[in-house]
């Protein structure tokens, strides 16, 4: 990795003997999110059901930086369960539990137990925009094209 910034982490009550989330590869864009659910009891997401997973964690951003909570395409491929708002956003001001709202997409009840790596957690920096109110905007070959307007048919090259 090029870059890396500090964030400040705060381990919660039931959070605590749970690993805190790392990069499982050098390389890695994602910290994997561990669900801080209690030992004694997992979660069970039944198919089509959704839930609040807690981690555990509340976390300090640096100004200018968000993290996104993103699925695990393993979870996604194998059970079909994913982040439901994805990619989740973690504002820089939030001092709350960072929490993933799971999804069930799948066939079979998803058993979430204490620890499960639930979801993957991205640090990206973010631009604020000013908005600036005109009365027309600038012309562009695409316009107003948009949702499919340059068709479907496949490219051969
Ligand atoms: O997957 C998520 C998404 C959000 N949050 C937390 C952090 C974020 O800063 C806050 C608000 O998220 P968001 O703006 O997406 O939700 P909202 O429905 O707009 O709530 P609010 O009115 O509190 O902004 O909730 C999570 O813990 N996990
Ligand atoms: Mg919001």
């Amino acid at each position: 990795m090029t870059a890396s910034i500090r964030v400040a982490v705060q381990r919660l009550p039931h959070s605590n003997g749970l690993a805190l989330p790392r990069y499982e590869t050098e390389g890695a864009a994602g910290m994997d999110l561990l669900a801080a659910v209690d030992e004694a009891e997992p979660l069970t997401l039944a198919p089509g059901a959704r839930a609040l997973v807690p981690t555990g964690l509340a976390i300090a951003l640096p100004t200018g930086f968000e993290a996104q909570v993103r699925p695990r395409s393993g979870l996604a491929a194998k059970n079909g369960v994913t982040v439901l708002n994805s990619p989740g956003t973690i504002d820089c001001d939030y001092r709350g539990e960072v929490k993933v709202i799971l999804v069930n997409l799948g066939a079979e009840p998803f058993v979430i137990t204490r620890g499960t790596r639930i979801a993957q957690m991205v640090v990206a920096p973010v631009t604020q925009a000013v908005l600036a109110e005109v009365e027309s905007l600038d012309e562009t070959a695409r316009g107003a094209g948009g949702f499919g307007s340059t068709g479907t048919a496949a490219r051969g090259n």
